[in-house]
């Protein structure tokens, strides 16, 4: 079924029973409470379970004018009903000595104010029927929510895998929805089984034993303490025990044991009746103690977390939904009369958001655009240009809005020959970047009238630039001039900062430069996280990782390009000059700190982070950086700051791979083999591999890496990237 319907059904099924739940919950914290209270009373007697019946009602016969009854509770605590100084009273007892312990505990009026709002709002029957549908609705919320993390996770197999922080509502309400989903399913079906009973629709059966009176036997008499079932059951079977009324032969003993309910001569020791419990009768007492929890503290407290997590859940649910960016499409041209169609896959609503800037500026320039999902795909009469823009999930897969795509190609063959072009949105901290892009490239290539306009374009991280990056090729192509606006996206930016330039070293050959910049406005940057610098009035962003040498200086490696706006403004700043810039927070990218081995891959300018962090290596954990560059004239720039590190010991190894020294081109992925012992060891030891630089690189390593993994560990490599053993962050 589509994703959208799921996310849309837990959503409807929170907002309706959000009040009721919250308030369950919240006293369902307070009740859980209850029976730690009991529980920690002191009326527990030791070894007292192992005492037969026999045992117990000779002590006590002895101690008490007359015993009427004799119970144990679920928290182990036996008590009795006796006659005391010609009084009727219930009390603990030691069952060893016939001691009393003390009276039986009364319910707290704080705990039954709680039990009453918590089983019926104070509302009788109508609250003890909208609890019970509000448990109802748990149940749904609790099998969308499970499908919802499936979904999200890359399927059944993969879903206690570490879950990627996109935000702090989203990241929690996953895990914790994860760690409570047992807990809470539990409380949801009991309450609802509960409820059930509660209205009888599931009948309350008891045991009815009947009594032949008939043939109730006055001999041969025996001591009770030579009945076999007072001999052989122990105290830990009991329930109750009821004495006979009187001492005719007609008045016997009531036996209620753990799974039965026994009647007993009280002269002869003959079991005169005898029935196990119906099978609802023991799944009540298990409802019950399931969710009340009493008897056990454990699971009290279980309960009570799993209670608390339900506000939680809310809370961060709710922030989820109302942060989504808007998904509404207006369409000026209807499909068949348009000529421009794009179509997007989309989940979480950014692609669209970027999708409708560009439908815009098409209109803009008199294009009859289209703009739609990729579920909608049909027969467009007059589409020339087919832009399909579409994020990827899971493992690669569709996103919501783009699952009935493939499919949908199939059902519907066009008349009319168009190009197309395939726009792919990812992240490239996930191992399939792009994958789904790819695919629907791959199926739009094999349609009879379809023309490929060019080839899969991928967008990392919602980036802005590269987006219009493809816009200005694509539109160039076209022969139209588009002039994107950056749609509002919620961002993770620290305010703008002032930087003041240290140093620049730079050599001719790459065209690339190191620049130092020290922070003058307290920015908190990590070696990882990115700078968005930009140019001029107007112009777009510019992302660069930064490596972080000390306190408060930064280092970003730049390649310069002939026509690059970015990177030829900040070629002419000089030291002393000052720049305003931005950090934005790469929180998957970060050095781990856990890990003991960590292996670093870079290309070209993507070593500037990895020199940060091997600089803030002063506990010389083992760090080996693995660099690819076309000459060894590259390695200069690097040069003082890598010798630096191997002679303090922070870094313990450096290796390169030159393209263009020798004939036979040599290039990073080409090390991971040689020393495939170490990336081996470092994956099976929990330690982290770290990837910077380009996207064809990238894919290189990961399929050395995949292949390594298939070889010699038996796991896919996203075992370990789900882990936070492989860190990306490429371009
Ligand atoms: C649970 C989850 C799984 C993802 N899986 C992938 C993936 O396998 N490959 C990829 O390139 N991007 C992956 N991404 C990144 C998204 O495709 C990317 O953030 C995209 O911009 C989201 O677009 P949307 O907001 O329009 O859905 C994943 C994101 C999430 C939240």
């Amino acid at each position: 079924m589509v994703i959208s319907v799921w996310r849309y059904s837990h959503l409807l099924f929170a907002i309706i029973s959000s009040i009721f739940l919250l308030i369950a919950s919240i006293t369902g914290i307070i009740l859980s409470v209850e029976p730690i209270t009991k529980k920690v009373a002191p009326y527990s007697v030791s070894g007292a379970d192992e005492l037969s019946l026999a045992e117990t009602i000779k002590t006590l016969n002895k101690t008490y004018e007359e015993v009427l009854a004799i119970s144990r509770d679920r928290n182990g605590f036996v008590s009795i009903t006796a006659i005391v100084g010609g009084k009727n009273e219930t009390f603990y007892v030691d069952p060893f000595t016939g001691e009393k312990l003390g009276n039986l505990i009364q319910k707290k009026p704080l705990f039954q104010f709680a039990t009453n709002l918590h089983r019926s709002l104070f509302l009788k029957s109508t609250g003890r029927f909208l609890i019970g549908m509000a448990s109802f609705l748990l149940i749904l919320i609790s099998i969308s929510g499970i499908i919802l993390i499936a979904k999200r996770q890359g399927g059944y197999k993969h879903f206690f895998a570490s879950v990627v922080r996109e935000n702090f509502s989203q990241y929690h309400h996953v895990i914790y929805a994860r760690l409570s989903l047992i807990p809470l399913l539990i409380i949801a079906l009991t309450g609802v089984y509960l409820s059930l009973l509660r209205f009888n629709i599931i009948p309350d059966t008891q045991v009815s034993l009947q009594v032949d009176f008939n043939t109730i036997h006055d001999e041969p008499q025996q001591e009770f303490t030579a009945f076999p079932i007072f001999k052989k059951t122990a105290l830990s079977e009991l329930r109750t025990l009821e004495y006979p009324f009187s001492e005719f032969v007609e008045d016997y003993y009531i036996i209620r044991l753990k799974d039965k309910e026994i009647y007993l001569n009280q002269v002869t020791g003959e079991i005169l009746a005898e029935e196990n419990y119906p099978i609802i009768q023991v799944m009540s007492s298990w409802a019950t103690v399931l969710h009340t929890g009493d008897g056990s503290i454990i699971w009290s407290i279980i309960l009570g977390l799993g209670s608390l997590a339900i506000p939680f859940l809310t809370v961060t649910g709710f922030i989820i939904y109302f942060k989504r960016p808007k998904t509404k499409i207006k369409n000026k041209y209807k499909k068949k009369d348009s000529d421009h169609l794009i179509l997007v896959g989309t989940e979480g609503g950014t692609t669209l958001q970027f999708a409708q800037e560009l439908h815009k500026q098409l209109i803009a320039v008199g294009k009859k655009s289209y703009l739609g999902l990729m579920n909608q795909y049909s027969y467009f009469q007059k589409m020339e240009h087919l832009i399909v823009i579409t994020a990827t999930y899971g493992q690669g897969e569709a996103p919501a809005s783009a699952e009935k795509f493939m499919h949908l190609l199939k059902k519907h063959p066009q008349q009319k020959a168009f190009k197309f072009s395939v726009i792919g949105f990812g992240s490239t901290a996930y191992p399939n970047f792009c994958q789904f892009a790819y695919e629907t490239q791959k199926a739009l290539n094999t349609l009879e009238k379809s023309t490929e306009y060019q080839k899969v374009f991928t967008v990392n991280d919602q980036s802005f630039e590269s987006f219009a990056n493809w816009t200005n090729a694509w539109s160039k192509q076209a022969g139209l001039t588009l002039h994107l606006e950056k749609p509002t996206l919620p961002t993770k930016s620290q305010p703008a900062s002032t930087f003041k330039i240290l140093k620049k070293v730079e050599i001719s050959e790459d065209d690339t430069f190191l620049l130092s910049l020290k922070d003058l406005n307290g920015a908190k940057p990590v070696s990882g996280d990115l700078l968005s610098i930009i140019p001029a009035k107007g112009a777009h962003e510019r992302l660069y990782s930064i490596g972080k040498l000390n306190s408060d200086t930064l280092v970003i490696s730049i390649r310069r390009h002939e026509y690059g706006l970015c990177s030829n403004y900040l070629h002419q700043l000089k030291e002393k000059e000052e720049l305003t810039a931005t950090v934005v927070q790469n929180r998957n990218f970060h050095f781990p700190k856990n890990a003991k081995k960590t292996i670093l891959i870079a290309t070209g300018t993507g070593i500037g982070p990895f020199l940060g962090m091997i600089d803030e290596n002063t506990k010389k954990k083992e760090i080996h950086l693995y660099w690819g560059a076309r000459t060894t004239n590259s390695f200069n720039l690097y040069k003082e700051h890598i010798n630096r590190a191997l002679e303090f010991g922070k870094l313990t190894n450096f290796k390169t791979a030159y393209s263009r020294n020798q004939t036979k081109k040599n290039y990073v992925q080409h090390l991971i083999k040689k020393d495939e012992k170490l990336f081996l060891e470092t994956l099976n030891d929990k330690g982290c591999i770290m990837i910077c630089g380009s996207i064809a690189m990238q894919k290189e390593v990961i399929k050395e890496l995949q292949q390594l993994c298939i070889d010699h560990l038996e796991k896919d490599l996203s075992y370990y990237q789900n882990r936070k053993q492989i860190k990306m962050d490429c371009y």
